[in-house]
C-alpha cells in the first residue's frame, strides 16, 4: 500500500464572501518543501492559518487538510502537530535561550536533566551549543533565527509551516539559515510549506512551487 505520509491539501478553497481567495489541490511529500509565492494580499497567511487551525472566521474554507492520513478539520491548533516559523523569532525576553526551549519541550520528556539535555542537544544541532544561558536580547539576527528553529523542532512537529522565515536576514546569513532549515526538513523527513515573496527562497527550498494570483484576479 502507498503510504499516506505527508501533508495533503485536498481541493482546498478559501473564500472571502463572494471572492475566491485561493484554491489548491496538492500533496507535500515527507522531506519536501512546497513553496507558495504570491504578492501581498494573495492569501499566503490565510492558507497558513487554515492549515495550522487558526483561520479567522471571516473566511469560508472548504476541502480537506490531511497530515499523515489524519484529517485535521476540527482539531485545535495544539493537536495538529504543526510547527511554525515566522520572520520574527518571537523569543520570550524574560527567559534565557535555554528556558525558551524548555518551554516548548513536550511534557512527555520528564526529569530536569533529561529535559535540559534535550534542549542542549537541539541547540547543538543549530550551531548554538554553548548558548543555553544567553539572554535572547543579546543574540544576533541569525542566532535568534537558529533558536526559533530549535524551539520549533523540539516540539517534534510532523509538518512545518514557514512564513517568510528568512526575510529579516542579510544575504549571506539568509543562505546559511536556509540551508540549515531545509537540511533539517530533509533530516526529519517531514513535509514543509514555505510562503514567501522571494523567488530565491522558493528556489532554495528545492521543491515544487505554486504561484498565487494577485488578490482580485480570477
Ligand atoms: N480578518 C480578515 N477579514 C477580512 N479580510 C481579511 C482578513 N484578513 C485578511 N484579509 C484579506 O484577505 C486577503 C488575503 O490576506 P493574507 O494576509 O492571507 O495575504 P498574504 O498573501 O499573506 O499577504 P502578505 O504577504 O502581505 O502577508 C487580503 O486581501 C486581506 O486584505
Amino acid at each position: 500500500m502507498m503510504d499516506d505520509r505527508g501533508l495533503r491539501l485536498d481541493d482546498v478553497e478559501i473564500r472571502l464572501g463572494e471572492r475566491r481567495l485561493l484554491a489548491l489541490n496538492t500533496r507535500i511529500a515527507p522531506g519536501e518543501t512546497l513553496s507558495v509565492m504570491g504578492p501581498s494580499g494573495s492569501g499566503k497567511s490565510t492558507l497558513f492559518a487554515l492549515i495550522a487551525g487558526f483561520l479567522d472566521p471571516a473566511f469560508q474554507a472548504s476541502g480537506r487538510v490531511e497530515l499523515d492520513g489524519r484529517d485535521l478539520t476540527g482539531l485545535p491548533p495544539e493537536r495538529r502537530r504543526i510547527g511554525l516559523l515566522f520572520q520574527d523569532a518571537l523569543l520570550l525576553p524574560h527567559m534565557s535561550v535555554g528556558e525558551n526551549l524548555l518551554f516548548a519541550l513536550p511534557s512527555a520528556i520528564k526529569g530536569r536533566h533529561a529535559r535540559r539535555r534535550a534542549a542542549e542537544t537541539m541547540l547543538d544541532k543549530v550551531g548554538l551549543g554553548d548558548h543555553f544561558a544567553r539572554d535572547p536580547a543579546t543574540l544576533s539576527g541569525g542566532q535568534a533565527a537558529r533558536v526559533a528553529l530549535a524551539r520549533t523542532l523540539l516540539a517534534e512537529p510532523k509538518a512545518l509551516l514557514l512564513d517568510e522565515p528568512f526575510s529579516g536576514l542579510d544575504a549571506e546569513l539568509r543562505e546559511t539559515i536556509r540551508r540549515l532549515v531545509f537540511g533539517l526538513v530533509a533530516e526529519r523527513d517531514i513535509p514543509a510549506l514555505l510562503v514567501t515573496h522571494d523567488r530565491e527562497d522558493a528556489e532554495a527550498a528545492g521543491g515544487p512551487m505554486v504561484e498565487l494570483p494577485a488578490a482580485g484576479e480570477p
